[in-house]
Parts: C-alpha cells; sequence; structure tokens
C-alpha cells in the first residue's frame, strides 16, 4: 500500500448501474449462496457518490429514489460500511499505513430505483472505496481491494471494476470481456422493489447450465441475436413475486427493442436498441404509456482497451 502525506479535497465518481445481460443459476454452495454464470456491463446512468474532506464523518443522500432508503436515513447505508471496512484495513495494514484516516462527508445522489437488480447499492459501496482511495490518496493492493469488496456484498467487485465481465463462482471471480461494444439501453423498472434473497429462497431450480457461448464478432446486432438466445434464470420467480416484469419485457418489445431480459433479481428490465436514437424514442412512448414508471434511455460503456479487473 502507499500513502501520500497531501490529502485531496474532494473526489467524485459514478456508481453505474449494473446490467446483467444473462445471468444463469449453475449451484448452490454449502452456505446458501449460489454459483452463477453471468454477463455485466454498466451503464452511463448511475448514482453520484462524492467524498470531501470534513471535520468529522456524515453521509448526506438527496436525489429522486433518496426517500427509498429507510425514508433518507443513512445509518445502513452500504456506503458507511464501505467508508468503515476501507479506514479499518488502512489503519491494520502494516506497510505504509494511514492509523487515521481523516474524517469525510459523503454523499450520495440516489438516481437509481433501490432494490432493483441493477446493483444500486453494491454500486454505490465500489464508488465508495474508489473516491476514498483518491481523496485520502491510498493505494490498496488490488487483492486486498477485491477482499473488501466481497465482504461488502456478492455484486461488489464487479461494481468496483465497472468493466464488461463475466461473472462466475458467487459472482466475484471476474474475466474482462474485450472486445465489447457500446450498447444502446432502455432500462425499465415498475418501481416495486424486489429483495434479491426472496428471489433466490425461492428459486425451484438451483443447478442450470451456463449461458450459451458469446458470439464471437462483438457488435449491437450479434449481442441482440446472443440476447434472444440466452436467459435469466432469476426471471421465472421474480416475475412471480413483481407480474409487471412481464408487461415491462413486452413494452419493450412494443418499442421496437432488438432483444430484451431481464437484470439481476429483478424488476428492472431492459431492451437493446439498434441506435440511441432508437433507445430514446421507445423511452419516450414507454414514459407515455406508464408515466408511473422508472424509464431510462442510457448506453453501457465499451470495454476499455486495458482491462485492469481486480
Ligand atoms: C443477483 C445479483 C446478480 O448480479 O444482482 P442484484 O439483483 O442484487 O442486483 C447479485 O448476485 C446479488 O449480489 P448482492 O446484492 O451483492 O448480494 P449479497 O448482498 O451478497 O447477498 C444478498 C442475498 O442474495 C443471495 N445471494 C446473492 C448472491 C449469490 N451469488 N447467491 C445468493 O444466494 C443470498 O441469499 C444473500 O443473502
Ligand atoms: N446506497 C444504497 N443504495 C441502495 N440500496 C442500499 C444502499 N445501501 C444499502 N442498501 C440496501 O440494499 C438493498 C438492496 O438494494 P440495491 O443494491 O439497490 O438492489 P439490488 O441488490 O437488487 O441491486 C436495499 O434494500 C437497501 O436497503
Amino acid at each position: 500500500m502507499q500513502a501520500d502525506t497531501a490529502i485531496a479535497a474532494s473526489a467524485v465518481e459514478l456508481a453505474a448501474a449494473k446490467i446483467n445481460l444473462g445471468l444463469a443459476v449453475t449451484g448452490r454452495r454449502a452456505d446458501g449462496y449460489h454459483t452463477l454464470d453471468s454477463i455485466a456491463v454498466f451503464t452511463e446512468l448511475g448514482d453520484r457518490v462524492v467524498a470531501r474532506a470534513a471535520d468529522r464523518d456524515s453521509l448526506v443522500v438527496d436525489g429522486p429514489f433518496a426517500a427509498a432508503l429507510t425514508g433518507g436515513d443513512a445509518g445502513s447505508n452500504l456506503m458507511i460500511r464501505a467508508r468503515d471496512l476501507l479506514r479499518a484495513h488502512l489503519g491494520a495494514s502494516k506497510a505504509g499505513a494511514m492509523k487515521d484516516a481523516p474524517p469525510v462527508a459523503l454523499s450520495l445522489t440516489k438516481r437509481l430505483p433501490v432494490a432493483a437488480g441493477i446493483g444500486g447499492g453494491s454500486a454505490d459501496a465500489a464508488a465508495t472505496l474508489r473516491a476514498l482511495c483518491r481523496l485520502w490518496q491510498v493505494r490498496p493492493p488490488a487483492p486486498d481491494l477485491h477482499k473488501m469488496a466481497c465482504a461488502l456484498g456478492a455484486d461488489v467487485s464487479v461494481c468496483l471494476a465497472g468493466q464488461p465481465a463475466r461473472m462466475s463462482g458467487i459472482g466475484t471471480e471476474l474475466s474482462p470481456l474485450n472486445p465489447w461494444p457500446a450498447l444502446p439501453i432502455v432500462l425499465v423498472n415498475p418501481l416495486l422493489p424486489v429483495s434479491t434473497s426472496s428471489v433466490f429462497e425461492r428459486l425451484v431450480r438451483r443447478d442450470a447450465g451456463p449461458l450459451p457461448p458469446l458470439p464471437v464478432q462483438r457488435d449491437v446486432a450479434s449481442i441482440a441475436a446472443w440476447l434472444n438466445s440466452s436467459r435469466n434464470d432469476l426471471e421465472p420467480t421474480a416475475t412471480q413475486l413483481v407480474p409487471e416484469i412481464a408487461a415491462g419485457l413486452a413494452g419493450l418489445r412494443r418499442n421496437a427493442a432488438l432483444a430484451t431480459a431481464m437484470s439481476g433479481s429483478g424488476a428492472t428490465v431492459f431492451g437493446l436498441f439498434a441506435d440511441a436514437a432508437a433507445a430514446r424514442d421507445a423511452a419516450t412512448e414507454m414514459r407515455r404509456e406508464r408515466p408511473d414508471w422508472f424509464v431510462a434511455a442510457t448506453c453501457s460503456h465499451a470495454a476499455m482497451p486495458k482491462l485492469d479487473l481486480c
């Protein structure tokens, strides 16, 4: 680990929404966690996390979905757990330790619906780790960061990487997908929260095969064709809990999506579109059809030329 003496004044990070393009549940471990085969990408849309040097620790939450986080109460926020874990790690580490990581004012602009299958809390925790490493000017070794991410949740390590990746194990083993194109996407959520654990608990089949092989050629059309042959093994169970998931998928297909699927444990569904204009048009129409839903046209990130997943 390296720690500089200078402390930055603030650090801003995007906590990008995660989309599971496909998700296979391949088994269940003795501890109850499920093994997965999943393809994850990240969008330009996300929560905003800011870390500022301050006299005392704090967390302020604002934005359209702030109230969904236990009425805006910051106490149980995953960002606090991420801050405390990093601070404890810095205090305990031998080389170049930062014994007392300084107080920090964290702020979260919650733009993503909560308990929505797009990794909002995991993305916020990962963004907090990234922001605090910049604010405190420390660079924990990648394996240590990976361990901290895994301790925060199964999805936090892929959110920390923030790159198109294949997830295996319980979702914490990552292989970069490179090359991978940017994808025009519309996200739709009926604003009904879904608890991840309740979907996993209710699964009937826990030993499905892996996802179909990815196309060799990676463009929007071939990924759409792959999506149409792929699946999310959590979808049938999530749809029993929230039948609106089926209506969201049908609405996207009616509005010219090349392919549709549910992300994570739901209830967010997404459509893949031929281009950004088609995605914007579909979002406009779906907002008109369902003004009470969350509907967002966005784009997923292409793979970076040189990937560094921890
Ligand atoms: C389903 C996925 C797919 O990416 O996404 P979301 O729907 O949460 O976005 C993730 O595996 C969610 O990861 P995350 O939300 O971090 O899960 P955790 O907090 O670690 O676990 C929540 C609960 O989900 C169940 N769980 C989670 C991951 C996994 N591989 N197997 C499981 O059985 C466990 O019951 C656990 O108690
Ligand atoms: N910063 C956060 N954003 C969202 N949810 C959070 C956060 N911190 C803690 N949580 C808790 O995590 C749970 C899962 O939320 P979220 O991560 O948005 O959903 P999902 O796991 O389906 O992607 C919520 O019920 C919420 O109470």
